[in-house]
């Protein structure tokens, strides 16, 4: 598959918001490249220090990297990427140099281009992932390490929306529950759950390349005799229900089957969405009451949102 990447300079203060809209629109692996962390004092991580190349950074402001499919839409895509950045400034952002590059770049390159800005994370209570080219010693017994290759799929497993979902499950999954994880992506729920001993796992996605990094990243972790892995939606696929099911995908995806997410959760079971912006997060809450479910938890963390339901008895 061809990717293009999308390159934009712009300031620190619009890094969220513009990373936002690159994920909004459907791009995978945002790198950023911040010329302040350059100059800033390394952070010594697990009794590493890790050294930064200058020439990987922009002399002034930011420069954030995402990668689109070559498609048809492509053209389209990136107009409209524009177009919300620009809007950003009626917000007061200031958006720097503001200056749009789109390149081509194969699948090699784009699977590599952002290992280097990629470290060990602990990012729970229990959880650390850990990037397959790094070797790392757990710093407590109880610790789960997960070992990740993200490949092309999104979920470095250091994305908001990621890390709540792996507190979530860290808080709900139970011995011997089964698991359903809606959109995989890079495995890092499915294998989570697994390592909280979950008795089986379902994991599923729509993206064939995100399949494939499960399913490399489910072996890699030791897990594939409880994680099943398979392309396709909860709609067409899922046939058992799950003592807890987890979603981190974009609200409007998730509103758009709260019915469906419901008839999969066993009764007293749980419901973990994530993937949603802060600015949804009612609209997500009534979306899910109104399908059954009974909210128990909203979690945040930066402008992102998670919502723990249960499935009444
Ligand atoms: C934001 S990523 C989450 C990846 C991973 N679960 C994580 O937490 O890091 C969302 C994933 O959902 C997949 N997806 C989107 N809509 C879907 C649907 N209706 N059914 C299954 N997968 C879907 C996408 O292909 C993508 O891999």
């Amino acid at each position: 598959m061809k990717w293009s990447e999308l390159s934009i300079h712009t300031t620190n203060e619009a890094i969220e918001a513009v990373s936002n809209i690159m994920h909004e629109a459907g791009a995978s692996g945002v790198v950023i490249e911040d010329s302040e962390d350059l100059t800033k004092e390394r952070e010594d991580r697990f009794g590493e220090i890790y050294s930064l190349d200058p020439e990987d950074f922009p002399v002034d402001g930011v420069i954030l990297k995402a990668y689109l499919p070559v498609n048809s839409f492509l053209g389209e895509t990136v107009e409209a990427i524009k177009l919300a950045i620009n809007n950003l400034v009626a917000f007061d952002i200031n958006l720097g140099k503001n200056k749009v590059t789109i390149s081509e770049v194969n699948e090699e390159e784009w699977a590599t281009a952002w290992k280097k800005y990629y470290h060990p994370v602990k990012i729970s209570k229990r959880f650390t992932i850990v990037p397959t080219w790094e070797t790392y010693n757990p710093v407590s017994s109880d610790e789960l390490i997960i070992e990740l290759d993200p490949g092309m799929a999104f979920g470095t497993g250091t994305h908001p929306t990621t890390v709540m979902s792996l507190q979530a499950l860290e808080k709900m999954v139970k011995p011997a529950d089964r698991v359903i994880d809606i959109g995989t992506g890079s495995g890092v729920l499915a294998i989570g759950a697994a390592l909280l001993s979950a008795k089986e796992v379902y994991a599923l996605d729509l993206d064939e390349v995100a399949v494939r990094s499960a399913t490399i990243n489910v072996k890699l972790n030791k897990v594939q005799n409880v994680v099943t892995v398979e392309e396709g939606n909860l709609t067409d696929k899922v046939d058992q229900p799950g003592d807890v099911v987890v979603a981190n995908i974009l609200a409007e995806v998730i509103m758009s089957f709260t019915d469906d997410a419901f008839t999969i959760v066993k009764p007293g079971g749980v419901y973990i969405t994530s993937g949603i912006i802060s600015a949804k997060k009612n609209d997500v809450k009534t979306a899910l009451e109104e399908s059954g479910f009974i909210i128990e938890d909203v979690m945040m963390m930066e402008d992102w949102v998670t919502i723990i339901s249960k499935k009444p008895e």
